[in-house]
């Protein structure tokens, strides 16, 4: 068929001959990429800061520094500003505190000897010096942009040259225009030739997926490039419509992408050119283990793929070492870092008064952060009755989490970016990659169970170069991750003080409306009820009359019930590893009854968060093992069509590969030969030799 014969042709001129190939007797400067990748290497500047040139005027602190001190006198710039309600609390944090919270400038070292480290970038070089495309740069005018930021400076002469590559640079620094960019300058130099994709990009959530997909259609406005969103939650049947139609630039998650390759009949993968994982280490984590391999086992092998993250996971950058091919890597900040211009606050939730929690964040959102607030719980439970008891006090909320329909989060989500709400209550569905104009601040309700969780939950403030704040309730159990956040900031990180009259007066407030709350959630229950037993008289009723039956069932990959028992199975298997610590197992059980004190929630979040954490970190003690490789015998179409002579995609070799010889391989890292290629230490770690 013409496709398949276009899509072997235009993957082959996609790879290695791209630079030059594309470019001859296009351009009069025919070697345009190598002058300027030697004037990068003339101008070479280190990332220091990351700053958004042009927006950077916005960079003032929005301080009110009511009811803020220096914890332990690391800091005293806002010592006047007290407020007379709020004055200082004697026995605040003992020295233990004080140490704490003392900055240390250490930076995580996160490099990695595997790459060709591309880094430091050209801190000169504008959109204009980048050999855009006119149509493109009249976009980038359209949409604001005056000056690149470091990881679009780095990023997108590289991303040109159709190298494959790992980004890693701190939230709301432009990451999605530093993919976008290369990718459509790539597709409009090499226009199509037949109605196939040719660019997908994975993304780890709906909310993330359509504002991608604005990006990309606000960045091709002016060129005829074709986009396409594929993300649960939207209409199956026009997002196939659209799909058929071969769209060039194709954003989706794993899950609504899986059931379109097999429900959608000519919907295929093997054009695929340019790979691009948005939220790298999300997308290569456990959850989405199964569903990528399948994803790229479909891409052909002659793709550049690309992994983008503001925090990358040592398993993202060990699969990224032996997966990509020669692979570039752009490390714009340090893994943890914080966006540039976020100041890092924290309230100490006493011992025993763990049930303050709620009146910490009720009067913090009624007296001091009144708006374009986002407030993260750990639980969808904790985001929804916060929701409802902020809504009883009269403020302006809304929530976003996963028991929610889509409907429901797109409009919550809309209504908070019309500022029609103040203040948006979510749990970590909406702490990746959500651009959200001007949050003022993140207010942690719970400390999140990871630095990483951490740095993508505070990184929806401080955007795109501007100022913003976080407020992170910390209790005694908490101060671990409290120390790891201070080690890994840059700048001072201060003790938030409320006075214990005011906490009183919202602790009453709370039990007063506990009656009203419990009277919401009833209602919602009989609703909910009742909207069921509707839902199962319609279906009776359209069984009855025949028009049930006509519908062919879907093919899942993983149903959502499949999900949800996997998910509560992982659960349900650390509470056994963690039989005996009596304390935990009774929070548990305490946590799946329904009525429970502010207390005992609270401590619930918390465990939560801590469960997480500590399944995370007994992964990372096992023995390092080729976590992607699972046996499987079916051969795809593309495998076998690679195996008749077709090279087979390093990918696919080591998610795929489970014999005991490549296992063992994989463990003992890369052969002499190979470490010898690359320029590496001949010795393997650890050997005696
Ligand atoms: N060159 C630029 N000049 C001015 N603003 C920019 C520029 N590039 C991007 N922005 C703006 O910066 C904001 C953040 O960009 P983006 O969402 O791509 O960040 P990100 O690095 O992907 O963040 P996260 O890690 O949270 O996903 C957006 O509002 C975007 O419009």
């Amino acid at each position: 068929c013409v496709c398949k014969k276009f899509g072997s042709r235009g993957a082959k001129d996609f790879n290695n001959d791209f630079e030059f190939g594309e470019r001859d007797g296009l351009n009069d400067d025919d070697d345009w990429v190598m002058s300027d990748i030697m004037k990068q290497l003339k101008n070479k500047k280190s990332a220091e800061s990351d700053t958004i040139e042009g927006s950077a005027g916005n960079n003032q602190e929005h301080d009110d520094g009511d009811d803020v001190k220096p914890p332990g006198g690391v800091d005293d710039e806002d010592n006047d500003d007290d407020d007379d309600e709020e004055e200082e609390d004697e026995d605040e944090f003992d020295s233990g505190d004080e140490e704490i919270l003392t900055k240390s400038g250490e930076l995580l070292d996160v490099l990695c000897s595997f790459y060709e480290d591309a880094s430091q970038y050209n801190d000169k070089l504008t959109f204009g010096d980048m050999n855009l495309s006119r149509p493109i740069l009249k976009a980038i005018t359209a949409v604001g942009f005056k000056q690149p930021t470091p990881i679009q400076k780095a990023c997108v002469p590289v991303g040109l040259l159709g190298r494959d590559l790992c980004a890693c640079a701190a939230t709301g620094t432009g990451k999605t225009a530093a993919f976008m960019l290369p990718v459509l300058e790539r597709l409009v130099y090499k226009p199509r030739t037949s109605q196939v994709t040719r660019v997908l990009v994975l993304v780890p959530t709906r909310e993330l997926g359509i504002q991608v997909h604005s990006v990309a259609r606000q960045l091709a406005q002016f060129t005829s490039i074709t986009t396409c969103l594929a993300v649960g939650g939207l209409d199956l049947k026009s997002q196939e419509a659209a799909l058929r139609a071969g769209p060039d630039v194709l954003i989706a998650t794993p899950g609504r992408l899986i059931d379109h390759l097999h429900n959608t009949p000519s919907f295929e993968l093997t054009h695929i050119e340019i790979l691009i994982l948005d939220e790298a280490d999300r997308m290569l984590d456990e959850y989405f283990e199964e569903q990528m391999k399948e994803i790229i086992r479909m891409c052909s092998y002659n793709r550049q793929t690309m992994l983008f993250s503001a925090t990358m996971s040592e398993e993202v950058k060990d699969l990224a070492a032996v997966s990509l091919k020669q692979p570039i890597r752009v490390f714009v900040n340090s893994n943890t870092d914080v966006a540039p211009f976020l100041r890092q606050e924290f309230v100490r939730i006493r011992p025993n008064r763990e049930g303050d929690r709620e009146a910490v964040v009720a009067a913090l959102l009624t007296r001091t952060f009144q708006d374009h607030v986002m407030c993260f719980t750990q639980t969808r439970k904790q985001a929804h009755r916060l929701h409802i008891l902020l809504g009883l006090i009269g403020l302006k909320v809304g929530e976003l989490h996963g028991e929610l329909s889509q409907s429901q989060r797109l409009e919550n989500l809309r209504r908070f970016k019309d500022d029609q709400i103040d203040i948006l209550v979510a749990t970590d569905v909406a702490a990746r990659g959500l651009d959200i104009d001007g949050v003022k601040t993140v207010i942690n309700f719970t400390m999140p169970s990871t630095v990483k969780h951490y740095v993508h939950r505070v990184g929806r403030t401080a955007r795109a170069g501007r100022s913003g704040r976080s407020v992170s309730l910390v209790g005694e159990s908490e101060r671990k991750m409290l120390k790891e956040v201070v080690k890994s900031a840059k700048t001072s990180v201060k003790a938030r003080v409320l006075p214990p009259e005011v906490i009183l007066k919202f602790r009453d407030l709370i039990s007063k409306l506990e009656k009203d709350i419990d009277a919401v959630m009833k209602l919602e229950r009989e609703e909910r009820a009742l909207a069921a037993s509707e839902a199962k008289l319609s279906v009776a009723q359209k069984r009855l009359d025949g028009s049930a039956s006509s519908q062919s069932q879907r093919v899942w990959f993983q149903t959502q019930q499949e999900r949800k028992q996997s998910l509560s199975k992982a659960l349900q298997e650390f509470d056994l590893a963690l039989r005996g610590k009596k304390k935990r197992e009774k929070f548990v059980k305490d946590g799946r009854r329904k009525e429970l004190t502010s207390e005992e929630r609270a401590q619930f979040e918390i465990l939560k968060a801590q469960m997480f954490a500590e399944r995370a970190a007994k992964r990372d003690r096992r023995p390092k093992r080729a976590r992607a490789m699972v046996e499987d015998d079916t051969p795809t179409a593309a495998n076998q069509k690679a195996g008749k002579g077709g090279r087979k995609s390093v990918f696919d070799k080591e998610l795929t590969n489970t014999s005991s010889k490549a296992l063992k391989h994989y463990r003992a890292g890369p052969s002499f030969t190979d470490r010898k290629r690359l320029g590496l230490d001949r010795k393997r770690p650890g050997s005696s030799r």
